[in-house]
């Protein structure tokens, strides 16, 4: 019977798994992925592939009604079903949840109790699309299997090290001392890039960076010396750059307006806020960059509005590169990564030609066919595309734990 680890990441429009048994060099090695892709879209794919990339489990839905958000729920339980009925003789002696947030309360792995739970949940006003997809699984296992370790990972953690200008809002001083600051996301990805960059021996790890970590929830951040300087996202993931359904930054008096004059309620403004805005707010087409370039290559019917959305994407990334460049008082490297940076090369063509001016100089051919490193050697910026792997930093916080 083998030991294994099992690694759950709920995204915001995917539920990512894997699942790492140990070999007889007592290595953890992964066995087992899965990845549920498109929730919140009309069409969620859940694909499950052994280490050799064959299929083992595959299922589309085409059903309007799941672009309804309730059912999240329903593509979250059978995944799991999936899961948890082909376990075979593996031991799990740890689970590893991804938590996108952590509050002022967690800025380290904490392992799971009813306490850390509760605390948890408690967070979820303040990321309505993530806290239910991590906390569901960890509240199935803490009552049926409590002996397993489970240990919450957080994607705040890595944000820690950033200065108190970079941290604080220019709001009264209470506030900040009740926790309302920038916590910064995505952090298990960022670690992960760092933990690469060091392991490459990459010029890049004692250097300068800019890392734009491009999924449905999106986020770039400066790093120097392997710490984060600053990041786009703030008290919340809603905060910084155009994502999939999500605004972004905008004018805090956009809320009162609609509170005030237009009559929404909270619930709604939260609903359009984090579910209706973003690419498929501005396209009209779909949250998903997929659909948002076909609609454009193809000219469909809203093909003016996917080139807007997809425009803004791109430019409020630009600045937002712009922004973070003058933070690290210039930069060495740019790293792209998650679904879109790391699938979408006329995306990373568009925001490097944009950054040309600093030095930035893409080889084209090398972004089209695939290949890590992106730039051409003449460039005074390292441009290279990293396939990120929270799952993995996420196996060496549980092992951590569940070996000892
Ligand atoms: N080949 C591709 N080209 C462009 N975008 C892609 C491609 N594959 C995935 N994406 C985009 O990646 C995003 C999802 O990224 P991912 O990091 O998996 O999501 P999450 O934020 O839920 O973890 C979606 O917008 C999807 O359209
Ligand atoms: C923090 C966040 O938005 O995560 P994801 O991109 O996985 O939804
Ligand atoms: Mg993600």
């Amino acid at each position: 019977m083998a030991d294994s680890v099992l690694i759950i990441n709920a995204g915001s429009s995917s539920l990512k798994f894997s699942l790492y048994r140990e070999d007889a060099k007592q290595e953890f090695v992964c066995s087992t992925n899965g990845l549920l892709e498109g929730i919140g879209t009309n069409k969620p794919h859940l694909i499950i592939k052994d280490n050799k990339k064959n299929i083992l489990y595959e299922k589309n839905w085409i059903d309007p009604k799941l672009f309804q958000s309730s059912a999240r729920g329903a593509l979250f339980d059978e995944t799991m079903e999936w899961l948890f009925t082909h376990l075979g003789n593996d031991q799990i002696i740890g689970i590893g949840h991804r938590f996108v947030h952590g509050g002022s309360k967690y800025s380290a792995p904490a392992i799971a109790n009813e306490k850390v739970y509760e605390d948890l949940k408690a967070l979820t006003p303040f990321v309505p699309l993530h806290q239910p997809g991590s906390l569901s699984p960890m509240r199935v296992m803490l009552d049926k299997r409590p002996e397993i370790v489970q240990v919450a990972c957080f994607d705040t953690a890595f944000h820690a090290t950033m200065p108190d200008y970079a941290k604080r809002f220019a709001l009264p001083r209470k506030y900040y001392d009740d926790g309302v600051r920038r916590y910064g996301f995505h952090g298990l990805s960022y670690q992960y890039i760092v933990q690469y960059l060091q392991e490459t021996n990459s010029p890049l790890a004692n250097g300068k960076v800019i890392v734009a970590h491009l999924g449905n929830g999106a986020s770039v951040t400066a790093i120097h010396n392997g710490k984060c300087i600053d990041t786009s996202m703030s008290f919340t993931p809603l905060d910084g750059l155009v994502m999939g359904t999500r605004t972004g930054h905008i004018d805090a008096a956009i809320i009162l307006y609609m509170l005030q004059e237009e009559k929404l309620s909270a619930d709604e403004i939260q609903d359009l806020i984090w579910k209706k805005s973003g690419l498929l707010g501005v396209s009209e087409v779909s949250s998903d960059m997929r659909d948002i370039v076909e609609e454009v290559n193809t000219n469909g019917t809203n093909a003016v509005y996917a080139k807007q959305a997809l425009d803004l994407f791109t430019y409020r990334l630009v600045g937002e590169i712009g922004r973070l460049v003058t933070s690290l008082q210039g930069f060495d490297g740019l790293i792209f990564t998650a679904g879109i940076g790391e699938h979408s090369s006329t995306l990373r063509f568009e925001v490097c030609k944009a950054l040309e001016w600093l030095g930035v100089n893409i080889d084209k051919e090398a972004n089209n066919s695939g290949d890590l490193i992106i730039s051409k050697p003449e460039s005074k910026i390292l441009v290279q595309t990293i396939p990120t792997n929270e799952e993995l930093i996420m196996l060496q916080e549980v092992l951590k734990f569940a070996k000892n």
